[in-house]
């Protein structure tokens, strides 16, 4: 995988905004850098002030596994479109997301009942919804917390799915719509002729997997995780180059 700095990739970014691309993010490591704590993670003022430029002028949406009423505050700008709880939240059918979050009942129950060994073990829960996040990153023992978390997992049901991230186990309705069926409904919502997708972590990686060839996919940040992303960033810290490219493209034509 190359560096999207790299020719290629600056060629393979040339040819996307040919095409009026749909311009989606990730938010947690991708716009944001990532922090101890959730509620701390914010876009930086040099990212933002480029986003506000280009959502005026081209479609963009922030496709993220939070809450929207969670993340709507931390961008710094007003995207055309936010879809939250990894694909799952603001798909304008309320009945659906109802039920979503409703699959989730008896995990709650058993949250409610492990909740003391969870806590003692270091692990937070975040109830968003359409879906869960119980996170270990400030767990003094992390083996310990993910095993108290992996208990709790195994007595789930085949209704529900679970899926990793960073230092975090997710949990959402076995048939909740993931990042890549939320990214293909706005490319056809928005008309647009093609997406370009950056995201970092886990619940990324469906968009990737499923993105078309002549998509631009980018995965931020390096880790162990085998990645489907055609090319890579660094860091959250290089985002604003990209957007000064794109923006570039724009005030030429
Ligand atoms: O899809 P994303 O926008 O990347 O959201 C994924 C999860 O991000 C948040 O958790 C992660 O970021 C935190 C802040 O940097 C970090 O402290 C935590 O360890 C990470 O797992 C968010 O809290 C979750 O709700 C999102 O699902």
């Amino acid at each position: 995988m190359k560096h999207l700095f790299s020719p290629e990739g600056e060629a393979a970014l040339a040819d996307l905004l040919r095409l009026q691309p749909l311009l989606a993010f990730d938010f947690d490591g991708t716009l944001a850098p990532i922090v101890a704590r959730p509620e701390d993670a914010r876009v930086a003022p040099a990212v933002s002030r480029r986003l506000a430029r280009l959502t005026e002028r081209w479609p963009v949406a922030v496709v993220t596994g939070r809450q929207l009423a969670d993340v709507r505050d931390r961008l710094g700008f007003e995207p055309g479109c936010i879809v939250g709880n990894h694909g799952a939240e603001n798909l304008g059918d309320p009945a659906a997301a109802e039920r979503l979050s409703r699959a989730l009942d008896g995990a709650r129950d058993l949250l409610a009942a492990q909740g003391a060994a969870l806590a003692a073990a270091g692990v937070s829960v975040e109830d968003k919804g359409q879906s869960l996040a119980l996170h270990y990153r400030l767990a003094r023992d992390r083996d310990r917390a993910r095993i108290e978390i992996e208990s709790l997992l195994a007595r789930t049901g085949p209704e529900l799915r679970s899926f990793g991230g960073k230092l975090v186990f997710n949990l959402v309705a076995a048939d909740a719509p993931d990042k890549a069926s939320a990214v293909h409904a706005l490319v056809r919502a928005t008309g647009a002729g093609a997406a370009l997708f950056a995201g970092d972590d886990l619940n990324d990686e469906p968009v990737f997997a499923a993105a078309e060839p002549h998509w631009l996919t980018i995965k931020v940040g390096h880790d162990e995780a085998a990645t489907g992303a055609r090319f890579f960033l660094d860091s959250p810290a290089e985002m604003p180059r990209l957007l000064d490219r794109i923006l570039a493209v724009l005030d030429a034509g």
